[in-house]
């Protein structure tokens, strides 16, 4: 049969193709697929750099380009342009395979020429060199598939701006690699996480044959060629473009998703929009395909944090599996949600009366300070209780005398301690008598259920955004599933933590050590939207929830746009009037309402702005309040998480609002946990930028947030 295969850049160009052509395209390749191509005519161009490219004719005006290859029966499509460039391009390009990896990379050759001659005028005059031979000998570089032909031009290279800037000239891994490189990767680290994972997802693809070179080229080329089992799969593709994730893995998404199996549990971290949550859906399916034939239903969890980021997994789900069999294998439910269910099924079914609000919550420990008289404020109080006593499983004031307060500021002797202790006796019981929970205590209890009753109701358990979890939560996903191989698999980013829960996995019986990897390629946002957001977290080192310290490093973008933008206002109602002209701009260049968000710190300032944007006849709403469908999405940066948006607004960054004053610990009551909150505010800010995928524009009124320092007028004060 036919190997047939299709490349990303492929996809993309299809994606773009009006309805009637793109019906065209299918029913052309469709052919190819069913393995009937004897009858459809390949042509040669006429100035062709590659022999074995062809084009096909799909309408008067389009064309594809296909790589045939000149033995056996293999097929890569390439390219959906317009005759006259299909023409174009054939005469400048040419497929090689990278010698390490031994994937197909496609060369722009009259480009490389055109920038190696640039390059050369300005190497005389600049003698820095971005990749010496004394620092990177030939024989480093080879190895990790940089050929002859790259190798010159990459040592005229003076810095990282100009090796950005041969991004569409270099061969796609090779520039990869020296990426990698020069943004402090060790050859090591990219021999490991790029050449071999390539490398091993050819082995596992059972569709390179032997003696059909371009085949088995296409084969170890993961992440930028699907191979294509038939018309359906080609339709199934080509029906869902714009969701390139689902078929496109990045080899070291690939290797991580779909590891046949690990001894325990493996993480999986990485900045924002590296693809963790990517990861872990392919993961999930990975695990639900291999499931032993008498597997019930339901029996590998997929959670994460929130309810509205299950509903997102949920939908994910449906999209990336298509088999009814293997999709009904997992169940999609946030942690508090489950936790909630067990409890109740436990207690005969009532439902449990949850008290969430924190407001109310604070009051109460207000009262229960002042009723005992004791000298600690209402937040100090909430915060040991939740950081230390449900954090610890602590349960007797023996306990609380000798647990050890990691994480938290002040000191507290003995008979502070007591003190304490009488308080959170006095908010326990007042639950308990009411019959009240909070969320934390539902999952401290549940973990209790299973443990006691030794069911693991779960084979597997894959979490998302397991930065946010406290480790009330995290005892109770452990109880879910018994320990062993594939038990959890964790997706999660310590620089996104919002929630302020600080979490030793060890110590919680989730070992991940040599099982722990990172992703660096984001696949969201450009370099620019990026880099800009990453200067925002200058100074703040969050730890990898492992005790050991997590590294920005290699972190990257591979697309490219506008820097964002950074606006100072006098006053609330010019921020709002310059936001809603933003918004009018965007639209008017073509950008859908629903493909804009707006983040606040606070809801009143997002309402307000939905009234500004329909008084100016611009159709908007608040996120999360049931409404869908057309419009500018507005919401507060905590609820940004796990969402993203063409173009961003980023609004009310201004002093005393970002950090939000109420949601930090004053100083002079615990100084750690008040840097704590104060991380935890700069995150959230770091969250709400990087939902952005091509512009991003922050905007504040009056004194503009300390944050911005960094981006507006140099290092943080
Ligand atoms: N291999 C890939 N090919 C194409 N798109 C990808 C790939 N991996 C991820 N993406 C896209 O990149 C975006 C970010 O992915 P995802 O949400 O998984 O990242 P994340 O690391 O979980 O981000 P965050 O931590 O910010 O929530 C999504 O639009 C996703 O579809």
């Amino acid at each position: 049969m036919a190997t047939l295969g299709m490349h990303r850049d492929f996809l993309m160009e299809f994606a773009a193709l009006e309805k009637p052509v793109q019906k065209r395209v299918f029913e052309v390749f469709e052919k190819f697929a069913a393995a009937t191509h004897a009858g459809l005519h390949l042509e040669k161009l006429t100035h062709q750099k590659d022999p074995r490219l062809r084009t096909i004719r799909i309408t008067d005006f389009w064309r594809g380009i296909v790589l045939k290859a000149e033995s056996g029966d293999s097929y890569l499509l390439l390219k959906v342009l317009p005759h006259d460039k299909a023409n174009d391009w054939a005469a400048k390009h040419r497929a090689s395979v990278n010698e390490a990896t031994q994937g197909i990379e496609i060369r722009n050759d009259v480009a490389l020429e055109r920038a190696t001659a640039g390059l050369r005028a300005l190497a005389a005059d600049e003698p820095s060199r971005l990749f010496p031979a004394s620092e990177y000998p030939d024989k480093v570089l080879r190895s990790l598939g940089v050929d002859e032909e790259i190798l010159p031009i990459i040592r005229l290279v003076p810095d990282e701006a100009h090796l950005e800037a041969l991004h569409k000239v270099l061969p796609e891994q090779q520039y990869d690699v020296l990426l990698g490189l020069a943004t402090g990767m060790k050859p090591e680290e990219i021999d490991r996480e790029l050449v071999q994972a390539y490398a091993r997802t050819a082995v596992q693809s059972a569709r390179a044959s032997e003696g059909d070179e371009l085949g088995t080229a296409m084969a170890r080329s993961r992440g930028r060629i699907a191979l294509v089992s038939g018309a359906d799969e080609l339709l199934e593709i080509l029906q869902r473009p714009f969701d390139a994730w689902r078929v496109f893995l990045h080899p070291s998404q690939y290797r991580v998703a779909y590891q046949e199996s690990y001894a325990g549990s493996a993480r999986v971290t990485g900045g924002p929009g590296t693809g963790k949550t990517v990861v872990a859906l392919h993961r999930a399916y990975h695990l639900a395909r291999h499931l032993p034939s008498d597997a019930p239903d339901g029996c590998v969890l997929l959670t994460t944090y929130t309810k509205d980021l299950a509903a997102e997994l949920q939908r994910c789900v449906e999209l990336l599996i298509t088999e009814d069999a293997v999709r009904a294998k997992i169940r999609v439910v946030n942690v508090d949600a489950l936790a909630n269910e067990i409890v109740r099924a436990d207690r005969g079914g009532a439902p449990l009366k949850l008290v969430f609000d924190q407001k109310e919550i604070t009051a109460r420990w207000a009262r229960i300070a002042r009723r005992l008289n004791l000298d600690f404020t209402d937040v100090f109080l909430d915060q040991e209780w939740r950081h230390v006593v449900l954090a610890h499983a602590v349960a007797t004031p023996e306990e609380y005398l000798k647990v050890l307060r990691t994480g938290r500021g002040s000191g507290l002797g003995p008979l502070k301690r007591l003190q304490v202790w009488r308080a959170v006796s006095a908010f326990e019981e007042q639950l308990r008598q009411a019959g009240e929970w909070t969320f934390l205590q539902v999952c401290a209890e549940a973990a209790r259920v299973l443990d006691g009753s030794g069911e693991r109701p779960f084979r597997h358990v894959v979490v998302d955004e397991a930065q946010d979890l406290h480790p009330a939560q995290w005892r109770f996903l452990r109880a879910l599933v018994g320990s062993g191989a594939d038990d959890l698999f964790l997706a999660g980013d310590t620089h996104q933590r919002i929630y302020g829960n600080r979490v030793s996995l060890r110590s919680l019986g989730v070992e991940v050590v040599g099982r722990s990897y990172r992703l660096r390629v984001n696949y969201r946002t450009t370099q620019e939207i990026l880099a800009w957001s990453t200067a925002l977290l200058t100074g703040e080192k969050p730890d990898d929830m492992d005790e050991g310290k997590e590294t920005l490093a290699g972190y990257r973008s591979t697309m490219h746009g506008e820097r964002p933008e950074t606006t100072g206002h006098a006053t609330k109602p010019e921020e709002m009037a310059a936001l809603v002209a933003q918004v009018e701009k965007w639209t008017a260049s073509g950008v859908e309402a629903e493909h804009i968000g707006i983040a606040v710190r606070f809801i009143q300032f997002g309402r307000d702005i939905v009234q500004a944007l329909e008084r100016a006849g611009i159709s908007a709403f608040v996120l999360g309040a049931g409404r869908s469908g057309a419009g500018v999405r507005i919401g507060t940066m905590h609820r940004m998480k796990g969402l993203e948006f063409r173009c961003v607004a980023v609004a009310g960054v201004t002093d005393g609002t970002v950090p939000m004053k109420s949601a930090v610990t004053p100083v002079d009551v615990d100084a750690q946990q008040h840097q704590e909150d104060v991380n935890s505010e700069l995150s959230v800010l770091f969250v709400a930028c990087t939902r952005a995928r091509e512009a991003l524009r922050v905007s504040w009124h009056g004194t503009p947030s300390p944050f911005l320092a960094p981006v507006i007028s140099g290092p943080r004060p």
